[in-house]
């Protein structure tokens, strides 16, 4: 089964495009709602969080500390580094036992994630597709969004790998900047997909 990377800087709007290819039938997987997921599922993973960045990493249901976390790793790239070994190799198990439910008539699969290059994902893709959009843009959504400031979603981007390098790694590019057609964009990428795997 032809294997897609979708990937985009934080509000580029990659989960947005992922949800058109959705109502187009096509399988996607969410590597950063995996990430949140096994993050308070998986008992070894809960243990590595605590050992690196203390108790309160999880409230006494069991629940994620987002902020607390979120604090720590995107002002110190060492404890990002520490939180990305843990989890990483945990999302590549969750995304090869989810291949092994996708139904075969399925044309390809997407795998959606935020750090598809940064975390050597892409490698295991048969093509990339890049979401882009410009950075105030980018800024604007997220704020509005998630009600986060300037400084904290700047902070995010700055730990990501900007579209310049991005897009000299990409097969494909999506431009999500309200300038043209997304729809239109997805529909020609799905229709040269589905040609290679026909
Ligand atoms: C740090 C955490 C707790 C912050 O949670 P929060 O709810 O505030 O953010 P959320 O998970 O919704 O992420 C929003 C966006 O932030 C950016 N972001 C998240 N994690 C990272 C990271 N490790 N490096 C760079 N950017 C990141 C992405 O653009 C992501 O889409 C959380 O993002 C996390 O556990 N991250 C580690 C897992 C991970 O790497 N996920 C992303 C790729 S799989
Ligand atoms: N073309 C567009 N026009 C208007 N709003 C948009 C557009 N694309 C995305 N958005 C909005 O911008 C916000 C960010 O989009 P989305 O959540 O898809 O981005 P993302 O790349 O998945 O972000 P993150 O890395 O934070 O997960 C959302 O609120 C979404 O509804």
């Amino acid at each position: 089964m032809m294997k897609i990377g979708i990937t985009g800087g934080i509000g580029s709007g990659k989960t947005t495009v992922c949800r058109i290819f959705e109502n187009l039938g096509i399988p996607v997987f969410y590597a950063d709602t995996v990430a949140k997921d096994i993050m308070v599922t998986d008992p070894v993973l809960i243990r590595g969080v605590k050992d690196a960045f203390g108790d309160e990493s999880y409230d006494a249901a069991g629940k994620l500390n987002n902020k607390h976390i979120a604090g720590i790793v995107f002002n110190d790239h060492i404890a990002l580094a520490k939180l990305n070994a843990l989890v990483h190799p945990a999302v590549f198990r969750a995304f090869d036992l989810w291949m092994a439910t996708v139904p075969s008539a399925a044309p390809y699969v997407l795998k959606e994630a935020a750090l598809l290059f940064e975390s050597g994902s892409n490698q295991a893709c048969d093509q990339t597709v890049l979401v882009t959009a410009p950075v105030p843009t980018r800024l604007k959504r997220v704020t509005e969004r998630d009600g986060a400031t300037e400084e904290q979603v700047l902070a995010r981007m700055n730990k990501q790998l900007n579209d310049e390098e991005k897009i000299k790694m990409a097969d494909f590019i999506i431009r999500n900047d309200e300038s043209q057609s997304v729809i239109l964009q997805v529909m020609e990428l799905h229709n040269r997909f589905t040609k290679i795997t026909e």
